[in-house]
């Protein structure tokens, strides 16, 4: 395939995993670790691949899903050759459009080819792509001589799509859809293609060190007693990066809450609340991602409400918070609109001084760890979250006490949920003013993060996953 500037394969795959490629690894014992990888069974992991991406692709289900549903009855499958099924799916996903369109070049008769048939192209493509020998990927893919010969024409498609108009190759080329390619465009302009590439890498494997039981180099020191290594993250003080391979959650580390899943984007977000040892709402909990953290921050005094509107998150929320050994958690499940969901909140009226709104999102600061999202991202649906952002900020800043803070977080990179939120609200609320988040941070993190009053990371410029924050004071 011939490596071009702007469209080359990706790495080959190396020890970085998302979480999600990772939690489809059974833990391998130490027998394991030490034997050399077995020769993977191309044909029962083809069959894998294609059992799960044909649940993403033509039944509409997540891609963790579809992998979790369809691992969990493949039990003859290695270690390895799960890892592989994971890769290859994600990886397809990643590139989705991009692989369409050169087979749609590559190949006369690939639209008109059975499902399973295009698939199977779709899949050694994609291993073409990622650096995969040509002849390895022909030989073990089961292909026809018509379909193999398609792969022998990929460079001649690439080729043709470097030579497409900037506008029209950018959205195939990052395998975005058309609305969200324009966004990138006119948001990053040069940066674009950068900005695009970084989010169709593997994400880290990231972990929190839970304060409340020890700091993160004793946990580094934890984990490598279960043979895992790692490294510190470079923003986050309380961040580890994971380098071994294996599931975490079999771990004793984090089955004795010594360690939370975490990117470290969310932990930077999570660090800006700085929740003091009173009253602090974390108004969109979720399964607490952020919640534990908080409790962290206020070394388990005073009181952290959790709201959710949704009862299995905030079930898990409640798990996770004993495990972690918190307990100044008060979780409240509350409606998610009209009179009932604001009156749930008339008690703590004008009482927090923090307010944490970290608010549901299009997740395109994500992709890295979630690669179908995109497609199935409309405007429509960008529009709806926008309309619920300003109206959670406008809800739950009723919360914040006088003098107090509300923190504003979105896993997005699109200005529209972040920056044009804050100034939507900022217009109606003269009460509040931006606290600069480098202020927050101290002046060697703040470096770190970038200029500008709000924290705003993405993978091609941090390597974290994308994520906004704003910092509003209330006037005493
Ligand atoms: C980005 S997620 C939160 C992630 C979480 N804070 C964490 O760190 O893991 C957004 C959350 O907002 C919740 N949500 C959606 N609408 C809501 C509403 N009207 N009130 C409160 N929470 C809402 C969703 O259920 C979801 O759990």
């Amino acid at each position: 395939m011939a490596q071009k500037s702007k469209f080359r394969p990706t790495s080959r795959p190396s020890a970085k995993k998302s979480s999600n490629e990772r939690t489809h690894s059974k833990k391998p014992t130490l027998k394991e670790q030490a034997r050399s990888p077995r020769p993977v069974r191309e044909d029962l992991v083809l069959q894998a691949c294609l059992e799960a991406y044909a649940l993403v692709r033509h039944e509409g289900r997540l891609s963790d899903r579809a992998l979790d549903f369809t691992l969990r009855r493949k039990t003859n499958l290695y270690s390895s050759e799960r890892r592989a099924v994971a890769e290859r799916v994600y990886a397809l996903l990643r590139r989705q459009r991009t692989v369409d369109f050169l087979l749609s070049r590559a190949h006369p008769q690939f639209d008109s080819l059975d499902s399973t048939r295009q698939d199977v192209l779709r899949l050694a493509t994609s291993r073409v792509l990622h650096g995969d020998a040509l002849g390895e990927v022909a030989r073990t893919s089961s292909l026809t001589p018509a379909d193999a010969s398609a792969l022998s024409a990929l460079p001649q498609a690439a080729a043709a799509l470097e030579a497409l108009p900037e506008k029209k190759r950018f959205p195939i080329a990052a395998s975005l859809p058309d609305f969200l390619a324009e966004r990138f465009l006119a948001q990053y302009g040069k940066d674009a293609a950068r900005a695009a590439e970084a989010m169709n890498e593997r994400a880290p494997l990231t972990v929190r060190a839970n304060l409340l039981k020890e700091d993160r180099d004793a946990l580094a020191k934890r984990l490598s007693t279960e043979e895992v290594e790692s490294k510190p993250s470079l923003l986050s003080p309380m961040g580890l990066h994971l380098e071994t391979r294996m599931n975490v959650f079999s771990l004793e580390t984090f089955r004795e809450g010594f360690l939370e899943i975490q990117d470290e984007g969310s932990q930077l977000l999570g660090m800006l609340v700085d929740a003091p040892p009173t009253r602090v709402v974390d108004a969109c909990a979720g399964a607490g991602g952020k919640t534990l953290q908080l409790a962290a921050q206020m070394k388990n005094r005073g009181d952290l409400h959790a709201l959710d509107i949704d009862t299995r998150r905030m079930e898990d929320l409640k798990k996770r918070a004993r495990r972690a050994g918190v307990h100044n958690v008060r979780a409240q499940l509350i409606a998610a609109e009209g009179p009932e969901a604001d009156s749930s909140l008339d008690s703590l009226a004008g009482k927090a001084d923090r307010v944490l709104v970290d608010a549901p999102c299009s997740g395109t600061g994500t992709f890295r760890r979630k690669p179908d999202a995109r497609y199935r991202l409309t405007p429509e649906h960008l529009a709806e979250h926008v309309a619920r952002q300003k109206a959670l900020l406008e809800r739950f800043s009723r919360m914040v006490k006088p003098g107090g803070r509300l923190i504003y977080g979105t896993c997005s990179v699109l200005r529209e949920e972040n920056e044009a939120v804050i100034e939507d609200f900022l217009s109606r609320h003269p009460e509040y003013t931006v606290r600069p988040v480098a202020e927050l941070l101290g002046p060697e993190l703040g470096a770190k993060v970038g200029p500008g009053p709000f924290l705003r990371l993405a993978p091609h410029t941090h390597g974290t996953d994308g994520f906004f924050g704003a910092v509003l004071v209330r006037a005493k």
